[in-house]
């Protein structure tokens, strides 16, 4: 029998007619074009003779991340093993196809020499429907360059030595809590809740003036900066991180990174700070005095003149609090962690801000500047805990590297600063908490440029590197001139990152005893 025949004599029997034949033919014909589909995006950078990690539908090469069994920064960093011998290597974000920078050089031309061509994090934002998500990490282009302008002076030197009196009180007030709560024979405490506290409340006076925790009530602030990467709420979660993993996919969604519960709460806030600060004519040496100078003291829209808007105030003021609060309270959290691990290196520090011969209460910013193995051990820590283990670039004109390789305009850019860090080749034995890394005299190794990027480099890198240096650092003056810390037992001393936040944090939190110190000053 012919096959058109038999075909015939089917459909004649209502074969093809029958709903679940029709079906399971459109699932058939969905599996096959999606088959087709996916080997052809997934062959990308294959087709372009570049090397690259395997995609896989329809999460492309970052399903670890995406199904929470790895943070971001460790699959960034086994995408940047896997391309070990190639200075570009390809892999791909959810359909996209994208590149990984693993050579030093390349990577200083695509940060520095050549930044015009990666001017953008490629991110998505909307400034209509949820203005919180139009802060200065995310901008991109003149808008970008608009906001970077007009808030670098806030970082400078001069405005430092100011906050620096403001963090150092916030530390007094840390230790101060510490103390109490030896007397009362709490000694044992989860750091990063703990450390969260009192970068909060640097944070918040900093950003916004706002004053008063006093480790013990719940902060709004913290609960609202929470409410935003809350590790428990998939959705949010997934709100949080797909704007800078595939701009595409969060756009089409039409992704909020704010719940709304939150924006109203913050944007309320902040227009109430407004009106009471013009209504009676406050002035605090704070962030937010800093943008309304620049807003000229309206409450106009005022876009492409000088000034800026309401919104525009939240959003920067709102990503300081964020990019702020998570990444300094973590870095003391992994440092007081190594620290007593180890105490050998405890007692260096130790003996270094004992002999300083100050109490924090006066401690001078030349004074933390000018401590050595405090900024060695601070620097270790960032690198081998950077809280921000991803550097996120998009390619706005094309560009061809020195090989002549091609980037095309709109290629997602990475670079895996935590890759970096750990890979042996530029850091010997990188498990190793070794801060003779940096010894200013003689470091255990050289450190290559461009291999060791805790806060990015070129004209996007961190805004907040020194005053998060001063916080960090502060902290530990705080803490150490007072006490040691001892490990509680409770928590593994390998680190494993929360797979659901973006920054890197303790999964299950780190547990510390701090044990009195008696100390002559
Ligand atoms: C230990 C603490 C911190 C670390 C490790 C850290 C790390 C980073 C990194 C890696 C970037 C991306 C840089 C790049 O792409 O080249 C960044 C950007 C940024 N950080 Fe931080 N950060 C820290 C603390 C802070 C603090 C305290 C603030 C604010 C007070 C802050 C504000 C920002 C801002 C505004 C950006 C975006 C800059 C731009 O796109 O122009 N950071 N940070």
């Amino acid at each position: 029998m012919e096959l058109s025949t038999a075909f015939q004599m089917l459909g004649d029997d209502g074969f093809f007619n029958s709903w679940w034949v029709q079906l399971l033919l459109v699932i058939l014909v969905t599996l096959v074009t999606t088959r087709i589909y996916a080997s052809h995006v997934f062959s990308h950078w294959h087709r372009k003779g570049l090397a690259s990690c395997a995609g896989s539908f329809p999460f492309g090469s970052i399903g670890n991340f995406v199904l929470q069994r790895k943070s971001i920064s460790e699959v960034y960093a086994d995408i940047y093993r896997s391309g070990k011998g190639h200075k570009l290597f390809g892999y791909y974000s959810f359909f996209s196809p994208s590149l990984l920078v693993r050579d030093p050089e390349l990577i200083r031309l695509v940060l520095v020499k050549d930044f015009p061509h990666f001017m953008n994090r490629g991110a998505y934002y909307n400034e209509k429907d949820d203005p919180l998500s139009a802060h200065i990490f995310s901008l991109d282009g003149e808008e970008w360059k608009k906001i970077r302008t007009k808030v670098s002076p806030f970082y400078a030197t001069n405005k430092m030595k100011f906050m620096f009196d403001t963090i150092r009180s916030c530390s007094v007030d840390l230790q101060r809590f510490l103390l109490e709560s030896s007397n009362s024979c709490k000694s044992e405490f989860e750091l990063k809740g703990l450390m969260s506290k009192y970068s909060i409340n640097v944070i918040a006076q900093t950003a916004i003036g706002m004053e008063g925790n006093n480790f013990k009530d719940k902060n709004m602030l913290s609960e609202m900066s929470f409410k935003v990467t809350d590790p428990d709420d998939i959705v949010q979660t997934f709100r949080f991180s797909l704007p800078f993993i595939n701009r595409n996919l969060a756009a089409l969604l039409k992704l909020r990174f704010t719940p709304k519960a939150t924006e109203d709460y913050y944007m309320a806030a902040v227009r109430q700070i407004i009106e009471q600060r013009k209504r009676e004519n406050v002035v605090k040496h704070d962030f937010m005095h800093l943008l309304l100078q620049m807003k000229g003291r309206s409450d106009t829209i005022d876009k492409g003149t000088a000034g800026l808007s309401v919104e525009e105030i939240a959003a920067q003021t709102f990503i300081f609090i964020l990019a702020g609060h998570e990444t300094s309270s973590s870095t003391i959290a992994f440092c007081l962690h190594e620290l007593a691990l180890d105490s050998r290196i405890q007692q260096r520090l130790c003996h270094e801000i004992d002999a300083s011969g100050v109490t924090v209460e006066n401690v001078t910013f030349e004074q933390i500047q000018s401590m050595e193995y405090l900024d060695a051990v601070f620097q270790e820590t960032l690198r081998k805990y950077p809280p921000a283990g991803v550097l996120i670039r998009e390619c706005i004109k094309d560009y061809e590297c020195p090989d002549g390789f091609v980037i095309k305009k709109g290629t997602r850019i990475n670079v895996s600063n935590y890759g970096l860090h750990r890979d042996p080749h530029f850091f010997p034995n990188p498990d190793k908490f070794d801060p003779g890394r940096f010894d200013k005299d003689s470091p255990s190794h050289p450190i290559v440029p461009f291999s060791y990027l805790p806060f990015g480099e070129g004209p996007r890198f961190c805004l907040g590197k020194r005053f998060a240096m001063f916080t960090v650092k502060l902290g530990l003056f705080a803490i150490l001139s007072k006490f040691s810390v001892e490990s509680t037992g409770k928590s593994a001393p390998t680190v494993t990152f929360n797979p659901a936040l973006f920054l890197n944090s303790p999964k299950d939190g780190l547990h510390i005893r701090f044990v009195p110190r008696t100390v002559s000053i």
